[in-house]
């Protein structure tokens, strides 16, 4: 009997309702994989205006960190072969060497030389002691030896050598980056373009600004700000498509201008199966929706899609769902898209300060925030409009897709915000 039912089925299928393939997280994620490409051009730019945005090409050092071998104290130089066990009386030689004012001349062996942090060795110098471990009287410098060989000095190019690749192509760049890019001599850097990404909400109950005035049935467009926000925090380029109401021309001229203005659009709203949810039948109408019931909890509904050669990610209109469905999918896929490579969040095991029985089909997000004693605490409701839980969490808790059930202190594994590159809440 198994035979008979094709492969593909028998992955999708889990134990959920039946007269629906439902796809799990991990594949859904495999085809989004396999199906994304890079998508934006390149272009140089500053280093010093490079935060955030991705090498398209590794970058060379141009000269070597640090350039000369020096100082790594404030101290007395020498030879070290003049020196041996016991004290030792070595002769201050005249001058000094200074970072940016280095000695101009050769040390004799057999004498000291007053030598500052990052200070150029002179010829005839190869270690240091430190200040505080020797005695002077402006004439004489007296230490115990022995000192090791090279003590409290840093060789040329022992951090990065000019030539070596500083930092590879995909990278993203840190504060950190800029720092080593800048002391490598890289003033310039070759990065993607940023991806634009559009935003478009759907629901003919939305009011788009809480400026305005709502009436009772209606309620403010809360996703768009996140999910703008959101992107702009992944160094990309937002664009505001504003919302459309429950009415499937008005939300296909939005797309078409996202299609025409962006490398992707994340819409909200629309991507279940009732009467107005018009986004889901639109893509699918497109004939290019790949998987739309993903075995996710929240946000089942999720419609995968292009519109127009464009990626569309259609999000749940429900805010908990539509974070959590950009945070695991929409992100990886845009960081792909952008030329950043596929990233999932590392996440870490923590123990668990609640109690949670699941059943087996769906992978599971809670909202969550690790307490002082580093277990994981769950937000008290699950519902999915429940956005002070977004708000009061630090992460995410992921359950498997398997059943389980689990108690105070059972390892789970938490996805703090930050693991989605962001940094939020708190
Ligand atoms: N028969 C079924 N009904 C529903 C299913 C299902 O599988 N079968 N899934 C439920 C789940 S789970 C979710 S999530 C929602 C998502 O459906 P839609 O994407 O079609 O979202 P809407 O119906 O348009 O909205 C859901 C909810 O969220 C509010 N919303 C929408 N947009 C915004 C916004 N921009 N800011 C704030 N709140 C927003 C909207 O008013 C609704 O309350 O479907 C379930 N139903
Ligand atoms: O995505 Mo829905 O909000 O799972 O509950």
């Amino acid at each position: 009997m198994t035979a008979l039912i094709p492969p593909r089925l028998r992955n999708d299928t889990f134990a959920m309702p039946q007269g629906v393939t439902w796809v799990p997280v991990a594949e859904a994620l495999d085809r989004l994989r396999a199906a994304l490409h890079p998508v934006t051009g390149t272009e140089d730019v500053a280093v010093a205006c490079a935060m955030g945005r991705v090498l398209a090409a590794p970058a060379t050092a141009r000269r070597s960190n640090p350039p000369l071998p020096n100082s790594a104290v404030d101290g007395y130089g020498f030879a070290h072969a003049a020196t041996g066990d016991g004290v030792q009386r070595l002769p201050l030689a005249e001058g000094r060497s200074a970072a940016g004012q280095p000695f101009d001349g050769v040390l004799p062996q057999g004498q000291a030389l007053r030598i500052l942090t990052g200070a150029v060795l002179p010829e005839g110098v190869d270690t240091v002691v430190l200040e505080e471990d020797c005695a002077t009287d402006g004439q004489t410098l007296a230490f115990d030896g022995p000192i090791k060989p090279r003590a409290n000095t840093r060789k040329a190019g022992e951090d990065v050598a000019q030539g070596e690749q500083a930092l590879p192509a995909g990278r993203m760049l840190s504060p950190a980056d800029l720092a080593l890019l800048t002391a490598l001599g890289v003033a310039q850097v070759t990065v993607h373009r940023r991806l634009r990404v559009a935003v478009l909400s759907t629901g003919t109950e939305l009011i788009p600004d809480p400026a305005l005035p709502a009436a009772p049935h209606q309620i403010y467009d809360a996703n768009r700000p996140m999910l703008l926000s959101l992107l702009a925090g992944w160094g990309f380029q937002p664009v505001d498509l504003g919302h459309a109401l429950d009415e499937p021309d008005q939300i296909a001229a939005l797309l078409d201008r996202g299609a025409a203005e962006a490398d992707a659009i994340l819409t909200s709203g629309g991507a279940s199966a009732g009467d107005e949810d018009h986004v889901s039948k639109l893509l699918g109408d497109s004939g290019t929706l790949t998987s739309w019931r993903i075995a996710i909890k929240p946000g089942r509904p999720l419609a995968l899609a292009m519109w127009q050669g464009v990626p569309v990610f259609g999000l749940p209109g429900n805010p908990v769902a539509a974070l959590t469905c950009a945070l695991i999918f929409a992100r990886p896929a845009l960081l792909t898209l952008s030329g950043a490579g596929w990233r999932l969040p590392q996440g870490y095991t923590v123990p668990a300060a609640f109690q949670k029985r699941k059943k087996a089909g769906r992978r599971e997000y809670l909202r969550a925030r690790l307490n002082e004693g580093g277990a994981v605490e769950v937000f008290q409701s699950e519902g999915s409009g429940r956005i002070s839980g977004l708000s009061w969490a630090t992460g995410l808790v992921e359950l498997p897709d398997e059943a389980c059930d689990i108690a105070p202190g059972d390892p789970v594994r938490f996805l703090p915000y930050g693991s989605f590159g962001v940094s939020f809440g708190g």
